[in-house]
């Protein structure tokens, strides 16, 4: 079949037709307005907790691409801020556009970023990713903004492993990498319960969205768009 993308006939605006969820009442991504948001004193720190050994490769899906990690194990994990128990780390991937002034998923004050990290965990008390996908607490994702700026020497790994899966369905060994390098200093977010930003669109998320952006050089993300099928995204 056609299948979803984010052409003119299989865009976000036609994702409703496969997968009536879209019109449902907890849909990312969302515009995140600072002055509107309500500080929680309740909400705990986030603590992250990763084994580099448990990154297994890299995969061009078509739609972004995607570093995947052991997760039959609880030595990659997220627990704190606005989850109760303990999350496995799956996988972590992005979002870009074909400009720099597009890409992101969320907005802040309706700015998006050229890019945006995802860091995917979901709940042990669920047997398995596919089983905690379909459940209200079954995701947390913690969202990371890329902005232009000085280059990211621990992105590198990342951008050097795309030169090998340039198309669709390819994947590459990547082995021993700890994405809590790839944070900001200051792990302050903002959180909201949400969706799947791309089909089946499931809301499932409880999204915590780090305020502070990391960076990565022109150079850096010029090679991206390149070596990235620009069919990924428009
Ligand atoms: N982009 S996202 O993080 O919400 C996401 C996932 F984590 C997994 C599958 C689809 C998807 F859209
Ligand atoms: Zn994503």
């Amino acid at each position: 079949s056609h299948g979803w993308g984010y052409g003119a006939n299989n865009g976000p605006e036609k994702w409703g037709e496969d997968f009536p969820v879209a019109n449902g009442p907890r849909q990312s991504p969302i515009n995140i307005v600072p002055k509107e948001a309500q500080y929680d004193s309740t909400l705990k720190s986030l603590k992250l907790k990763y084994d580099p050994s448990n990154a297994k490769g890299i995969l061009n899906n078509g739609h972004s691409f995607q570093v995947d990690y052991e997760d039959d194990a609880n030595s990659s994990i997220l627990t704190g801020g606005p989850i109760s128990g303990t999350y496995r780390l799956k996988q972590f991937h992005f979002h870009w556009g074909a400009s720099n002034d597009r890409g992101s998923e969320h907005t802040v004050n309706g700015i998006k970023f050229p890019c945006e990290l995802h860091l995917v965990h979901w709940n042990t008390k669920y047997p398995s990713f596919g089983e905690a996908a379909s459940q209200p607490d079954g995701l947390a994702v913690v969202g990371v903004f890329l902005k232009i700026g000085a280059a990211n020497p621990r992105l590198q790994k990342v951008l050097d492993a795309f030169d090998s899966i340039k198309t669709k369905g390819k994947q590459t060994v990547f082995a021993n990498f700890d994405p809590k390098t790839l944070l900001p200093g200051s792990l302050d977010f903002w959180t909201y319960d949400g969706s799947l930003t791309t089909p089946p669109l499931l809301e499932s998320v409880s999204w915590i969205v780090l305020k502070e952006p990391i960076s990565v050089s022109p150079v850096q993300f010029g090679l991206w768009g390149q070596k990235a099928d620009q069919s990924l995204k428009t």
